[in-house]
Parts: structure tokens; sequence; C-alpha cells
């Protein structure tokens, strides 16, 4: 049986994440329309969004031993009223960031990826229209691996 690498595991190590999520953010605060949104960020932002991509792909579990949590994360997009204009605009500088620092770039990885960001961003605008966070403080963190989404989201109620 092959030995399948994490996502995490084959884009390389922590220094990766931390790299493209610098040059990310260093281009998302010049940017006309994302600039105003990150106006306010705190200097731990880089920091705190590589290592949670990074432990969601199967990397050190750094943003929980940090006190992190899902719901902590989502907590973070409340109210923020984040548009679809918003959201492709940061895929998109995201997407070129990674051509530019030269993350993986085969099919199979990009595919992973771009998945993750698509989910990834869509529950971040959909969160920012609520005025109070949904998730329990227990729920844990999203993992994410090279397969399919396994189906639609439906709830236990
Ligand atoms: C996969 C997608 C995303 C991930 C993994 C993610 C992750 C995070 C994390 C971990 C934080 C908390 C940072 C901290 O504790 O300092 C955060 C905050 C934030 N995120 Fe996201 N995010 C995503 C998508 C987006 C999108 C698409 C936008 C806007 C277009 C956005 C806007 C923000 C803002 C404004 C904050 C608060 C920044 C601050 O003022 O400190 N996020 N995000």
């Amino acid at each position: 049986m092959k030995n399948i690498p994490t996502l995490y595991e084959w884009a390389g190590d922590q220094q990766t994440f931390d790299t493209l999520f610098k040059t990310f953010y260093a281009k998302v605060v010049k940017d006309d329309l994302l600039g105003e949104v990150f106006k306010n960020m705190s200097p731990e932002h880089v920091k705190h969004v590589s290592h949670f991509v990074a432990e969601v792909f199967g990397g050190e579990k750094l943003y929980t031993q940090e006190g992190g949590s899902h719901a902590a994360m989502v907590g973070k997009h409340i109210g923020k009223m984040l548009t679809e204009e918003k959201r492709q605009r940061w895929i998109r500088l995201l997407l070129q960031t990674a051509d530019e620092v030269g993350l993986k770039s085969d099919p199979e990885f990009r595919s992973a990826f771009v998945g993750y960001l698509e989910w990834g961003t869509r529950i971040a605008v959909i969160n920012s229209q609520l005025t109070e966070n949904p998730m329990k403080q227990s729920e844990p963190m999203p993992k994410w691996g090279w397969g399919e989404t396994g189906g639609p989201y439906l709830s236990n109620d």
C-alpha cells in the first residue's frame, strides 16, 4: 500500500505556510477592496491563519495549542459582512501568491487546496452575516485531505 502524505507534509513544513500567508497578507493590506477589511487586523493574524490552515491540513496542532478552536476562528468573522466579491478577491490573491512563492502546483494538491479555499471562504462569508457565533466551543477543528467532500452538509436536528 502506498503511504499517502498529509496535505501538510506534501506542501512542505510550517515555514511553507508561514511564507505563503505572510506574502499573501502583505498584498491584502495594499489591495483596493480588501485593504479596508483587514485594516485593523491583529499583529498575530498572519501567524494564526498560517497555524490554522497548517493544522487543518494535518500539520502540528499549533492553532489549538495556542488556545484557538474552530469556534474561535469562526467568531473572528461574525458581523464582518463579507461579500462574494471580497471572497473572490481573497481567493484570487491567495492563488496568485501560491504561484509566486512556489507552493506545490501538482493537479492533485491544487485541487485539494482550492477545494478547501472554496469551502472555507464560503463559510466565512455565511458566518460574517451573523451577529452571534453559532458554533459550540467543543466543535472539532476541520480536517482537510486529498478526497472528496463526502456529500452535502445535513444538520443533525
Ligand atoms: C479558508 C478561508 C479562511 C480562513 C482559514 C480564515 C482564517 C482566519 C483566522 C484563523 C482568523 C483569526 C486570526 C486571529 O486570531 O488573529 C481570521 C480572522 C479574520 N478573517 Fe478570515 N479566514 C478565511 C477567510 C476569510 C475571508 C474570505 C475574509 C474576507 C474576505 C476573511 C476576513 C477575516 C477578517 C476581517 C478577520 C479579522 C481580522 C482582525 O481584525 O484581526 N477571512 N480568519
